[in-house]
């Protein structure tokens, strides 16, 4: 049996040849009306199609929203299973963004949901809540290392409200948001040349030099575009891990859509921008 390499060793290859950016393929509503598409299984094929075909032999890593599919019933989520697997034939890594969580016994059933190399939805990486206690995510946790994918915890992220939990302060004096990121790091300490078990920490949150962002280990920003950040703001927010952050566009990118040279047009641009904000820092 071949094992997959490490998800870590995978995406820091990505990264270094095509660049950081992740693209969310996130088919809203207003997007399929925006598209000409219809708001029904049909127009979520074209629409996810597209995006796949636009940009999955350009990015490191597509990321669909899982919640997107799922509002179409099992079509839906059959049409996701398609779009991962061409997404990963045509050469990008896939986060998959259903941010599960669960006591440990449910969440070995979602990990193999989307971990285990056989499952019709596995992905390189899921997006997993750690707001059951981080231990309640050692299934995925392991099964990930056995399978050679990876997780994104939320550890801070990109929206206002998310600070009520994230920052609330622990009796050793260490908030949540520190807490599952020091999780991660032991997670990945010895990890070359990248750890497997990554952090969502949003591009929105300004200054986070009060975090010890150095998890040996990729931070997936989302925030860029639509909630107001920026690639430049990208060396101010993670100061020295820079390096290891995979910056999310979704619909900064996608209402560029339906035209295919447009979408590419605007991942360029954005993957420009990203080059330019990386080198300067
Ligand atoms: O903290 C988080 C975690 C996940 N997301 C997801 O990322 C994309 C962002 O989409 P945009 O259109 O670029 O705003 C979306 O799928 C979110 O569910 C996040 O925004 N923040």
């Amino acid at each position: 049996m071949t094992v997959m390499e490490a998800f870590g060793a995978r995406l820091r290859r990505a990264m270094d040849e095509r660049g950081p950016l992740c693209v969310g393929i996130d088919p809203h509503a207003s997007l399929l009306a925006e598209w000409g598409l219809n708001d029904d299984v049909a127009g979520l094929e074209r629409f996810s199609r597209t995006v796949v075909e636009a940009v999955a032999d350009r990015v490191a890593v597509l990321k669909p929203q899982s919640a997107f599919f799922e509002r179409f019933g099992s079509r839906g989520v059959a049409v996701l299973e398609k779009s991962v697997q061409e997404a990963r034939a045509a050469g990008a890594l896939v986060v998959m963004d259903a941010k599960r969580g669960d006591i440990g016994s449910t969440m070995a059933a979602y990990a193999e949901s989307f971990l285990h190399k056989d499952a019709p939805l596995f992905s390189d990486a899921l997006t997993v809540s750690p707001y059951l206690g981080y231990g309640s995510l050692k299934p995925a946790v392991d099964l990930a290392r056995e399978s050679g994918a990876g997780l994104f915890v939320l550890a801070l992220t990109s929206n206002q409200e998310g600070g009520e939990v994230q920052h609330a302060v622990r009796e050793d004096g260490r908030n949540v948001g520190a807490t599952m990121l020091a999780h991660l790091a032991a997670e990945n300490a010895g990890e070359e040349p990248l750890g497997s078990f990554g952090a969502v920490v949003g591009a929105t949150l300004g200054d986070l030099s009060s975090y010890d962002l150095g998890i040996n280990g990729p931070l997936l920003a989302p925030g860029i575009g639509a909630q107001g950040a920026t690639p430049a703001d990208l060396p101010r927010v993670f100061g020295a891990a820079v390096r290891n952050v995979v910056p999310n566009v979704s619909r900064g990118v996608l209402l560029h859509g339906p035209d295919v040279a447009a979408l590419r047009t605007a991942v360029d641009g954005f993957a420009a921008e990203i080059r330019t904000a990386l080198s300067v820092s």
